[in-house]
Order: C-alpha cells, then sequence, then structure tokens
C-alpha cells in the first residue's frame, strides 16, 4: 500500500467504487460531480467507475441512469456525442449486497480486469452512498474480499450522518478503523466542500486587516444562519430520528463556527488546520442543566404556514413524521467559545427548515467606535459588518459607516461587496465535484476528522440529553416565518438582533448591494 500523497494537478488515475450507486445521493450529486471533473480534464482517461448496488441493472441500463441523473442536475449537460460516449465507457455496475463477502470477491476480478485495460495502479476509491449501519460491514468485507490488497492506495469516502450520538459514532469509527487508516478515511462534510467555507480561512490570514481585529476587542458576536424554505420533503423517515441538531448543527454549522473562530494555523496542511478546528470544539461551552439548555438554546417545530402564497402544511403532518412528533425542525443557540481569544463573544446560530428563505450567511459584528463623542446624532452609527455569503449567493460583503452626500455631517452605512456567484456563476465547483477531487487526489483539509467529530457530538449531546430529560419540547413556529419568538430573545437580551440574510426586511438595515439591486 502506497502513502495517501496528495497530487494537486489532477486525479491520479483510479478506480472509484459508488455503493449505493441506485440511490438519491449519486443520483443528484455524485455522478454530476464526476461527469463535470471529466469535462474539466481532472480525471483524465485512466478511470473507471463501478456503480454497486442491490438491485439488478446492466451496464447499459446503468449508463442511462447516469445520463438522465447528469442531464437532471450537472451545470455541463451530456449529448448524445463523442464526449459522452467516451465518458459513459468508464461506467460499469455490479450487483452486489454489500453483506454478501464472495460479491466483493467477483468485484476484485472484475476491478482487476478494468485495471488492467485502463492502466490503474491499484488505486481504489471507495465511496459510500449508503446508510450508515452499512459502513461497518463494507469495510470489513473490503478487506476479507480482496479488495484492499493491490498496490495502490485506498480511500474511503464516508457520507453523514456518522452515528447518532457519540458512542454510535465511536462504534462506528471503531468498526472503520479495524480496516482503514485514519488519513484512508475522508468524512464528507459538504459545507466544507463550498467555496465561500474555503475561503473564510484566505479571507482571515490573507488580509492585514481582519486579523488584528479578530478577537473579543473588536468584535460584538458573531451570526451564523443556515436557512432553508424547504420541509423535510421525502426524507421524514430519517429526519424525524435526527432533528435539525443532529441534521445540521453537530456538522455544518458547527463547522461553520471553527472556520470562523481557529487560531490560524502553523501551517496550511490538513493536519494544521483540523488541529486548531479541534481546539475551537473542545473550547465551545457545554450546556448540560435544564437551566443553561433552556436559556441559551431554542428548539422550534414548524407547523402549518405560508410561503410566497402558498399555504404548506406542519411538520407533523409530514409524510412518515409521527403525528406527535417532538423532533426539532428549528435550531438556536447562542454559543461561547472559551479562550483568550474569544472570551465572552456571542456566537449566535440559527437553522431551520420552512424559514423564509434559502440562505446561509456568516456576519461578524463589529464593535461601534465611541460615537457620542464625535457624532451628534450616535443613532446614525451602525457597526461595521463583515458578511459572508456562503449559499445561494457567494461572496464577501463589508458594511462601514460613510458621510451621507450633502452638506450636513450625517452618516450613513455603505456596503462594499465583492459578488463572486455574480463573476463566475454557475461555473463554481459543486461542493460535491470539489470533495471528490479532493479525496482522489488524497487532500484531506475539507474532511472531517474523527477527533472534530468527537468534539461536536460531546457538545451535541448534552444537548439533546437535556431536551429529553427535561421535557423540553420544541416550541412552534409558522412555516415560513423566522422561527419562535426566543430565537429574537437570546439576542436582544444581549442588545442585538440578527442581522438580515439576502438583504430581506430592508427596513432594519440600510444594505446597499449591487447583488440586492
Ligand atoms: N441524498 C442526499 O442528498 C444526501 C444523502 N446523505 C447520506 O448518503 C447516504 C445515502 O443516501 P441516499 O442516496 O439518499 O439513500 P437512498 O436510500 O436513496 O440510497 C441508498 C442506496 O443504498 C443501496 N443499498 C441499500 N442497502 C444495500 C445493501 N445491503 N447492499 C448494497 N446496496 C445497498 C440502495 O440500492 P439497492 O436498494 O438497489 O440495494 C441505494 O442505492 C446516507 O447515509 C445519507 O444519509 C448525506 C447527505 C445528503
Ligand atoms: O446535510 C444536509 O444539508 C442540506 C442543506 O444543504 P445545502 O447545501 O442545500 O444548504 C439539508 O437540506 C439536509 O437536511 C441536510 O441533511
Amino acid at each position: 500500500m502506497t502513502d495517501n500523497k496528495i497530487d494537486s494537478v489532477s486525479a491520479p488515475a483510479a478506480v472509484y467504487f459508488i455503493f449505493g450507486a441506485t440511490g438519491d445521493l449519486a443520483r443528484r450529486k455524485l455522478f454530476p460531480a464526476l461527469y463535470s471533473l471529466y469535462r474539466e480534464g481532472k480525471l483524465g482517461e485512466r478511470f473507471a467507475v463501478v456503480g454497486l448496488a442491490r438491485r439488478p441493472r446492466t451496464n447499459e441500463q446503468f449508463r442511462d441512469d447516469v445520463f438522465s441523473s447528469i442531464g437532471e442536475f450537472c451545470r455541463y449537460k451530456p449529448g448524445e456525442n463523442e464526449v459522452w460516449s467516451a465518458f459513459s465507457d468508464h461506467f460499469t455496475y455490479l450487483s452486489l449486497d454489500t453483506g454478501n463477502v464472495d460479491a466483493f470477491k467477483q468485484l476484485k476480478e472484475h476491478t482487476e480486469q478494468l485495471e488492467a485495460a485502463y492502466g490503474i495502479p491499484g488505486n481504489r476509491l471507495f465511496y459510500l452512498a449508503l446508510a450508515p449501519e452499512l459502513f461497518g460491514s463494507v469495510s470489513r468485507n473490503l478487506r476479507d474480499g480482496g479488495m484492499l490488497e493491490s498496490s495502490g492506495w485506498h480511500r474511503l469516502v464516508i457520507e453523514k450522518p456518522f452515528g447518532y450520538d457519540y458512542p454510535s459514532a465511536e462504534k462506528l469509527n471503531e468498526e472503520i478503523r479495524h480496516v482503514f487508516r485514519e488519513d484512508e478515511v475522508f468524512r464528507i462534510d459538504h459545507y466544507l466542500g463550498k467555496e465561500m467555507v474555503q475561503n473564510i480561512e484566505v479571507i482571515r490570514f490573507a488580509n492585514a486587516f481582519f486579523e488584528p481585529l479578530w478577537n473579543k476587542n473588536h468584535i460584538a458576536n458573531v451570526q451564523i444562519t443556515l436557512s432553508e424554505t424547504v420541509g423535510v420533503e421525502d426524507r421524514g423517515a430519517y429526519y424525524n430520528k435526527s432533528g435539525a441538531l443532529r441534521d445540521m448543527v453537530q456538522n455544518h454549522m458547527l463547522q461553520m463556527l471553527t472556520m470562523i473562530a481557529m487560531e490560524p494555523p502553523g501551517r496550511l496542511d490538513p493536519e494544521s488546520i483540523r488541529d486548531e478546528k479541534v481546539k475551537v470544539l473542545r473550547s465551545v461551552r457545554r450546556y448540560a442543566s435544564e437551566e443553561e439548555v433552556r436559556d441559551h438554546i431554542v428548539r422550534g417545530q414548524y407547523s402549518s404556514g405560508s410561503l410566497k402564497g402558498k399555504a404548506l402544511k406542519g411538520y407533523r403532518e409530514e409524510d412518515n413524521v409521527d403525528p406527535e412528533s417532538v423532533t426539532e425542525t428549528f435550531f438556536a443557540a447562542k454559543l461561547f467559545v472559551e479562550n483568550f481569544r474569544w472570551a465572552g463573544v456571542p456566537f449566535y446560530v440559527r437553522t431551520g427548515k420552512r424559514l423564509p428563505v434559502k440562505s446561509t450567511e456568516i456576519v461578524v459584528e463589529f464593535k461601534n467606535v465611541p460615537g457620542n463623542v464625535l457624532f451628534a446624532r450616535k443613532q446614525d452609527l451602525q457597526p461595521n459588518l463583515l458578511v459572508i455569503r456562503v449559499n445561494p449567493m457567494e461572496g464577501i460583503y463589508f458594511r462601514i459607516n460613510a458621510k451621507a452626500p450633502g452638506n450636513d455631517m450625517k452618516i450613513q452605512p455603505v456596503a462594499m461587496e465583492f459578488c463572486q456567484s455574480c463573476q463566475v456563476g454557475i461555473n463554481t465547483p459543486e461542493a460535491y465535484e470539489r470533495l471528490l477531487f479532493d479525496a482522489a487526489r488524497g487532500e484531506g483539509t475539507y474532511f472531517t476528522r474523527w477527533d472534530e467529530l468527537a468534539a461536536a457530538w460531546k457538545i451535541v449531546d448534552p444537548i439533546a440529553a437535556a431536551w429529553r430529560d427535561y421535557a423540553i419540547a420544541p416550541d412552534e413556529y409558522p412555516a415560513g416565518s423566522w422561527g419562535p419568538e426566543k430565537a429574537e430573545r437570546i439576542l436582544s437580551d444581549d442588545g442585538y438582533h440578527w442581522w438580515p440574510v439576502n438583504g430581506q426586511d430592508e427596513d432594519h438595515v440600510v444594505w446597499v448591494s449591487n447583488t440586492d439591486k
């Protein structure tokens, strides 16, 4: 087995095994990502893709599935042309039950033929687009079926959710680690693949004027919003067991928080960056008592309401959801990173389904200057904001105070904006594309290391336990609203408010943005 060296130019020759090839994730994200990488020349020609699932498919049927998935979800559209034909030739399908070791032996033979045909030196990437309960048995059968005996590298890419709580995550991790080394495991958090989340470290560490201000002396609070307009769609059965805390907070929200709060790493390599992120997670204040949880956390569930004039049903009426469910579809919290840099600075986070807009934004609110000394109209002074727009708009927005044109010394907030999506638009690589490419070239920075996951569960578990033990049920909010009223209160008690996202609620703040005009 060779080392997991990073190839920075293009993906090395490899076989990609897509377990769960007939499923939703493969169809919506993985096949389109592979096609985009191919179209951009990042896969080269020395690769093969093997689709694996239980239901029978011929190679032709499988290629047809891939074709329609790409047509629907990829930013490059496949025509019935030479490019498509050359690409699809790389795809084959094998019907396999992950519990059957003999099927893996058959897979080994199939793989060796492909490797000989394409000149692939035994590099194998296993993408598990499967329910997590199957991760352990797949890992074992890959080993017992001889799939890890090739001379190249072996990488295991796994999806969230990684466990239901810390003990189950630890058990899952042990099962995987019996077979794969930590540096061979790539745990996906697709938020880490988003352009603007990756941009945070550049904004912070490549600009002279942010880092000196990036601390408790100058930052009043940080707000992280990940709002969705969708409900639970057809994922009621999964979501009802998970809820917003496990579905979004344990992973995406805490990952964004760590990117904002981490110390500059000694070097920009995966381990140094992830070392710093783990330190942040370990410094997050843990809430466990009933009082702490009630005071700092908001748990909500949407009831019937409306959005853009469309009537929407409540969560409990959704398919495959228990009509008496106490699962939260909204989560907000006031968190603290208890270290020297951030002592006393609140990090307000909120995420929810059936909110008014689809938006992920991070707002860093700076402390105000002592306005009453120089400026008569103190109320004109608005705090400086740095807004990182993650999704769906991508860009950076910096709000400063300037003199309003005219004879009076009147102050108005103005915006300086870099709208990345206006410039590169739909060509921005999608998160899965970037992460698949990173995994194929052994670049682990934007994957979650086990100790990060463990630390995140240790923040989330006591909250879930307090909700259960003290019967803290979610507060209702009408679909299409910004969550329970208490979500405003956790800020207003401190003299703050949520800054509007996506230029919503314009009377709250002068939000002069080129993209919003
Ligand atoms: N869909 C999404 O957008 C996202 C999904 N995820 C995660 O990705 C994983 C896959 O999700 P998703 O694609 O939605 O799930 P689906 O239920 O759509 O697909 C599951 C896949 O697993 C295959 N499968 C199930 N049991 C076996 C088995 N014993 N042996 C071989 N194949 C099996 C199914 O095929 P068959 O029945 O033919 O065997 C199917 O291809 C999950 O962990 C999910 O949480 C994470 C983020 C987003
Ligand atoms: O992981 C998940 O993320 C999506 C939101 O992702 P985005 O990239 O569209 O913002 C969420 O809808 C889903 O519930 C969750 O499992």
